[in-house]
């Protein structure tokens, strides 16, 4: 009997289980045109078999995740004693399309904690589900993971901000949600967290004002924000009619990426630090002369030039974090 929500009570019917759907066996015309909801792209056991090969490959049970964005590779090759992954070698793992995304998993040790850190996201507009894009999230939740530092490139819509500032996400707007799509779309897995996730208070308010005082501490103080991101689909650029839009909303840094695996940390009740590496400056006046077409040579170009900061940011605050007491039965699990 399958306990799955997709066919539970359909177990007498030939053609209706979850293996005979998967064989292609039974389906009715109607059956085949509707999509698969987003959550049964990658039921609970897959995902408990990619931490176990990743667990089991490392000899590691990571505490701390790291997601590098765009040029923001580097923050995963200052790992010590690292054990790297292919994303083509993960069973069931989708691979990166995007430059600046290597497609590796890396597992070690930073600053004394065990991490690992994804070098490449995966993105809506590669043409992947949601649930495709977040599914790491939950795979780092049941490698052992407590804590998500989720990373990216950004383009400033806040006036103030700068090329190169750094901008510590307090929340989002997420503008693929206002869409209707949801990471957690489907029956909902309660091993993974609840039905209605709340998500006020998703991005911890302690390890902000830690980061900041990190950053006072290295100086750069002027050049970091605390402020509100959001995601489009892209992988076009925003008119400047979005813009606008955006920062009427509240906005102040705007990008293709994070807010899904933010939503699936918080679902599965992950500590969340995230912040945006501004590449770029968004023109919102039509007749601003200036030359302000973001492209993504400029994005890495600049994520190249700042990597030095962000990885002592990230260091810095995982070596705090290896400082205070495991939170949670998963972290005080140490070895495999
Ligand atoms: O969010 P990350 O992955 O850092 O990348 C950002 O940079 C790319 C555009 O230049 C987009 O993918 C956008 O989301
Ligand atoms: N818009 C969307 N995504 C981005 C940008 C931008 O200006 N810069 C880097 N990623």
């Amino acid at each position: 009997m399958c306990s799955r929500d997709c066919c539970s009570g359909q177990t007498g019917k030939p053609g209706n289980s979850c293996a005979d759907k998967k064989k292609g066996k039974g389906l009715s015309d109607e059956e085949k045109i509707v999509p698969t909801p987003q959550s049964l792209l990658y039921p609970y056991e897959v995902i408990q078999e990619i931490a176990d090969f990743i667990v089991k490959g490392s000899g590691m049970r990571p505490r701390i995740g790291i997601i590098c964005g765009s040029g923001l590779g580097s923050l995963a090759d200052i790992i010590q004693d690292a054990k790297v992954f292919e994303y083509e070698k993960i069973p069931n793992f989708p691979v990166s399309t995007v430059e600046g995304h290597a497609g590796k998993l890396v597992v070690g040790n930073l600053e004394g904690a065990c991490v690992m850190a994804m070098q490449g996201r995966f993105h809506f507009y590669e043409g992947y589900p949601l649930a495709k894009c977040s599914m790491p999230v939950r795979v780092m939740k049941l490698c052992g993971v407590e804590y998500l530092f989720a990373t990216n490139a950004a383009g400033g819509i806040n006036p103030k901000y700068m090329v190169g500032d750094i901008m510590l996400m307090h929340d989002h707007v997420n503008m693929l949600g206002f869409a209707g799509n949801s990471p957690l779309q489907g029956p909902n897995d309660p091993r993974f967290g609840p039905r209605f996730p709340a998500l006020v208070n998703s991005y911890n308010k302690d390890l902000i004002n830690k980061a900041l005082e990190i950053g006072k501490a290295m100086g750069i103080e002027s050049n970091m924000h605390v402020g509100v991101y959001s995601c489009l689909g892209g992988p076009t650029y925003e008119t400047i009619a979005e813009l606008k839009a955006l920062r009427l909303m509240g906005v102040d840094a705007v990008g293709m990426s994070t807010v899904h695996e933010v939503i699936t940390a918080r679902h599965c009740d992950m500590k969340v630090f995230a912040f945006s590496l501004i590449t770029n400056k968004c023109s919102i006046e039509y007749d601003d002369k200036r030359d302000q077409e973001a492209n993504h040579e400029e994005v890495m170009a600049v994520a190249k030039n700042r990597q030095k900061a962000c990885c002592e940011l990230v260091s810095r605050l995982i070596r705090e974090i290896h400082a205070m007491p495991p939170s949670g039965t998963q972290a005080a699990k140490t070895g495999v």
